[in-house]
């Protein structure tokens, strides 16, 4: 791969001036985790909040915080980290600030949405932007919970422009990989519909299912004697509130969608269950059962290494299997 434009000096870390707006979990894991490797030169943080952003400067993700038109003047790469139905509002008032060699970068679970707000933002000033999106995070927000090592070994996609220059895109994806992650390249559509299943389908279950828990008329009795099965099932409905309001407004389209085909397949068990069908549950059951456990051994012996099951026109920087789904 070729170096991008902006470290030329031999020696000279990859990125040597990164803003990061939103210093939460997800920017301040990226410059934590460029600064390790020695790749990032000064860290400039932008937020809401002056209180978070000292507490980020006190751990070390930023060197300083500055408001947003002064730190992008400074820029060779702005990631942006906020909750995605900030995209828009954030991107029009940096724009005028922004240097023209600088590259801005997204990390929004949701694609499509962004395109379009950066569009909207941007004009043609759009080939300034690589969208980006690391299948990495956890349930817990803000800058005390970012780590240096979140992205190790873990897919990041970028959903890559007609109007962005090769050079740009290398750039972005030398950074993410520099913090150990494996970077795949795929269209917005393809990536929205995926992470619908896989990511945003999984939340809303785990808050829905945790909504009817608390509603219930012996709430304090059931979480005392819940195990570690509620713990899994449960974990990321303490995610934060404002970040998933977001994904599910903005991929509204396929995640309805998506839930639509998990009704279907809560019918079938409701049937099941219902007429005592013993065959039907347990071929169900079986058929669901050995998929888990094989995505599970491929990934827990090594995450870092497997890919998830690929769809087709997805380019992967590894070889991935093709997709397999369970026929049940
Ligand atoms: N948490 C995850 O697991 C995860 C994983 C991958 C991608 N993402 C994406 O990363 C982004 C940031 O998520 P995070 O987990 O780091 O959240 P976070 O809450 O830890 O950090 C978000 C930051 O954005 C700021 N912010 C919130 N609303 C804002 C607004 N309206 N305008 C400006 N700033 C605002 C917050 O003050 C905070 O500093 C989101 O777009 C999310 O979809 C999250
Ligand atoms: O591990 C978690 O708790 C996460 O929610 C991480 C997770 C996911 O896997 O769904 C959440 C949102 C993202 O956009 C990417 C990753």
């Amino acid at each position: 791969m070729t170096l991008p434009t902006p470290s030329t000096a031999p020696g000279a870390p990859l990125v040597p001036v990164l803003v990061v707006v939103g210093v939460g979990l997800i920017g301040g894991s990226f410059a934590a985790a460029l600064r390790q490797v020695g790749q990032v030169g000064k860290v400039i943080g932008v937020g809401r909040q002056v209180a978070s952003l000292e507490r980020a400067r006190d751990l070390g993700l930023i060197d300083d915080f500055l408001p947003l038109e002064h730190a992008v003047a400074h820029a060779d790469l702005v990631l942006l980290s906020v909750p995605v139905g900030a995209t828009e509002a954030t991107l029009a008032a940096l724009l005028p600030h922004l240097p023209e060699h600088a590259v801005v970068t997204d990390v929004g679970s949701t694609k499509r949405d962004v395109i379009a707000a950066a569009r909207a933002a941007m004009g043609d000033r759009i080939n300034q932007f690589v969208p980006g999106h690391p299948i990495a995070g956890s349930e817990q927000s803000g800058p005390d919970a970012a780590q240096a090592g979140l992205y190790q070994g873990r897919d990041v996609i970028l959903t890559p422009l007609l109007q962005n220059t090769r050079a740009d895109v290398e750039f972005v994806q030398l950074a993410w990989e520099l913090c150990g992650a494996d970077v795949r390249l795929m269209t917005p559509e393809l990536h929205d519909r995926a992470l619908a299943s896989v990511s945003h389908v999984p939340h809303l279950l785990a808050f829905a299912y945790m909504g009817q828990v608390i509603g219930a008329p012996d709430t304090a009795l059931r979480l005392d004697l819940a195990g570690s099965g509620f713990r899994d099932f449960t974990r990321i409905a303490g995610g934060s509130p404002d970040m998933w309001r977001d994904i599910f407004l903005a991929n509204s389209d396929v995640l309805l969608d998506e839930v639509a085909q998990v009704r279907g397949m809560l019918d079938m068990f409701e049937r099941a269950i219902r007429h005592g069908d013993t065959e039907q549950l347990t071929m169900l059951l079986q058929a669901i059962s050995s998929v888990r456990r094989n995505w599970g051994e491929a990934h827990a012996a090594d995450a870092s290494a497997v890919d998830a099951p690929s769809a087709g026109g997805v380019q992967s920087a590894g070889d991935a299997p093709p997709a397999s789904s369970p026929e049940v």
